[in-house]
């Protein structure tokens, strides 16, 4: 898609940052989703005292679109007040993956105004899509 706006984006995303529930990392994150209907949704990481219950900002943006009524996006943008430019760890990559064509640009944004764009199928390549399920042959006992 040619027509995003990503300065929308960018600032929608560093507002989610400043919600970031991160007292463990200090690494506060937040992401900004664009859906397909050309809302936008934003989330931010929220840690836990466990540490493994942790969610990331990129899931709570797509589960905050998702509870919406949105199924299909258009791009996703990442923003951390860092100048290393930081893309969706790997859980993340596999969220964005059942939501988003393999196309759509996945960018990172910081504090100096820079950005960062890759596809998600660079970031994810051979991801595993509901596609494999729909072509399981199934074995008695398993159903
Ligand atoms: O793409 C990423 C990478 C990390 N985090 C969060 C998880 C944790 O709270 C902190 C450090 O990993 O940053 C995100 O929200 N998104």
């Amino acid at each position: 898609m040619s027509n995003i706006n990503w300065a929308a984006l960018q600032l929608a995303a560093k507002h989610a940052s400043e919600q970031a529930y991160a007292p463990y990392s200090k690494f506060p994150v937040g992401v900004a989703v664009l859906a397909q209907s050309g809302k936008i949704y934003t989330g931010c990481n929220v840690e836990n005292a466990s540490y493994g219950g942790t969610v990331c900002a990129e899931r709570n943006a797509i589960g905050a679109a998702i509870v919406a009524g949105e199924r299909k996006f258009d791009a996703l943008m990442v923003y951390t007040p860092q100048a290393q430019l930081t893309p969706p760890c790997g859980i993340c990559r596999q969220v964005i993956a059942e939501f988003f064509m393999p196309d759509a640009p996945v960018a990172s944004c910081n504090h100096l105004q820079q950005q960062q764009t890759w596809s998600l199928v660079e970031l994810l390549p051979a991801a595993f899509t509901p596609t494999y399920l729909a072509n399981s042959t199934k074995v008695d006992g398993n159903t």
